[in-house]
């Protein structure tokens, strides 16, 4: 279980976070939505211990994060903007996150399934982008731990690696994880999420179920609640 108690973080005078309180329980997908620079990716980066903020607690299984970094091991995190060096081969990168994390890792599967063979002896940086999405994928994936954190995991990808990833997503929450994904494209929040966690003005402006949030707002679809909380707070 993840719990957030009065998170606060500013860069310079810029406040971000102003007194965030969230429970994510053990088990499910929950999707972190906010407009374009409210936080989310600021919050996800607090939970890994990457930001640190100026006031508040983040406890995993009842553990505080900042006593002890051992607790990163248990978590999978695909980074909106990952930034290997361009030389690195597909199959040489995927060993060396492979010795970094020193964790038990299968990747064979999934690069079958994002169809990655054909790229494994080339440079990432004669991939395309979606291309090199889908190898962030396999090192999110590859590993099994209890929790995961996608930040924009849809970036560049076609509808076939879009099906095959919320397929993914939806097999990893069967075996009960718990799952934070951030995205722009509400058909694929639809789709997946169990529930919205929605940042707006550093706090936490609804938790709940797609279905509380569209009666909510009295919209028929995600897509139309998200954009009348945004005209209402002129957000
Ligand atoms: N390292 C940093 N230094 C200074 N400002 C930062 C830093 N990281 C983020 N910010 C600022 O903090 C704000 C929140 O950024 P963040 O990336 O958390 O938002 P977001 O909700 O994930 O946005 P998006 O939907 O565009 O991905 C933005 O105004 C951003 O410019």
């Amino acid at each position: 279980m993840i719990k957030i108690d009065n998170l606060h973080k500013k860069y310079g005078k810029n406040k971000i976070l102003t007194g965030v309180d969230l429970e994510i329980p053990e088990k499910g997908i929950f999707a972190i939505l906010g407009p374009n620079g409210s936080g989310k990716t600021t919050m996800i980066k607090s939970i890994l211990g990457m930001v640190v903020p100026e006031k508040g607690d983040i406890f995993i299984d009842g553990q505080k994060t900042h006593s002890n970094g051992l607790y990163r091991k248990n978590i999978d995190y695909l980074p909106q903007i990952a930034n290997f060096p361009g030389n690195l081969g597909v199959k040489e990168l995927i060993k060396m996150i492979k010795d970094l994390r020193d964790t038990k890792a299968d990747e064979n599967a999934l690069i079958q399934r994002f169809g990655l063979t054909p790229f494994l002896d080339k440079k990432l940086s004669n991939l395309s982008g979606g291309t090199k999405q889908k190898v962030n994928l396999v090192l999110t994936f590859m590993f099994d731990s209890q929790i995961i954190i996608l930040d924009e995991p849809t970036t560049g990808l076609d509808p076939v690696a879009l099906l095959n990833l919320k397929e993914l997503i939806a097999e990893e929450k069967a075996k009960g994880k718990t799952i934070l994904v951030t995205s722009h494209i509400m058909s694929f929040v639809e789709g997946i999420a169990d529930e919205i966690v929605f940042l707006l003005e550093g706090k936490i402006y609804f938790k709940g179920s797609i279905q509380q949030l569209r009666e909510k707002t009295n919209e028929v679809d995600l897509e139309h609640a998200i954009a009348n909380i945004l005209k209402e707070n002129n957000a």
